[in-house]
């Protein structure tokens, strides 16, 4: 057990962007599935694909809270990171955040995704092979900014 965070320097695009050169928020719930999805390659064979296309293994989202604190410009880096609150039986409890290499943290996430069987399309338990691996990214409390967590 740790207390990892894994995490991705991330160039904010000219595609990320609004018109202002600001970041369009729901980019940020895509740099962060991308990040998530790079957790998984680290953990299995075949990566995030092979969970889907060999396990048939999903994992949607049940419950998504942000909370937005400073804004991100375009060509800003960024630390994309995520962390574990909680590992369920069937479910994966997240945080994720978006900091500036200025420090400043950008904008944060809460997030449960369920493990899922892409045959039945209801929950399954989280795989072992996910589960031990993912042991290590267990926050040892919950320090996010994020006001209303219940998830
Ligand atoms: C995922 C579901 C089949 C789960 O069905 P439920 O009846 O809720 O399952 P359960 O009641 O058994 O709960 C399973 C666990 O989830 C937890 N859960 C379920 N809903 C919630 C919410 N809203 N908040 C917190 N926790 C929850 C619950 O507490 C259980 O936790 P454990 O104790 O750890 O087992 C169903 O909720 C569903 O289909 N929801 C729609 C999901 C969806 O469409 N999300 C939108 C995006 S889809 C997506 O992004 C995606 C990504 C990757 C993929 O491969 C597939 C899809």
């Amino acid at each position: 057990m740790g207390s990892k965070l894994y995490t991705k320097e991330h160039r904010i695009r000219f595609s990320e962007c609004d018109p202002a050169g600001i970041v369009f928020y729901p980019q940020y719930f895509v740099m962060f599935n991308n990040l998530m999805e790079q957790w998984v390659d680290t953990m299995i064979p075949g990566g995030f694909n092979g969970l889907i296309a060999k396990h048939k293994i999903g994992m949607p989202t049940v419950h998504l809270e942000a909370n937005f604190r400073s804004i991100s410009q375009m060509g800003d880096d960024v630390t994309l990171s995520l962390g574990v609150k909680k590992i369920g039986s069937r479910s994966l409890h997240l945080h994720l955040q978006c900091v500036g290499h200025d420090g400043v943290l950008r904008m944060e996430v809460n997030q449960v995704i369920v493990t899922t069987s892409l045959i039945t399309h209801q929950a399954a338990p989280v795989p072992e092979f996910l589960r031990e691996p993912m042991q290590a990214f267990l926050l040892p409390q919950v320090a996010a900014t994020a006001d209303s967590c219940q998830a």
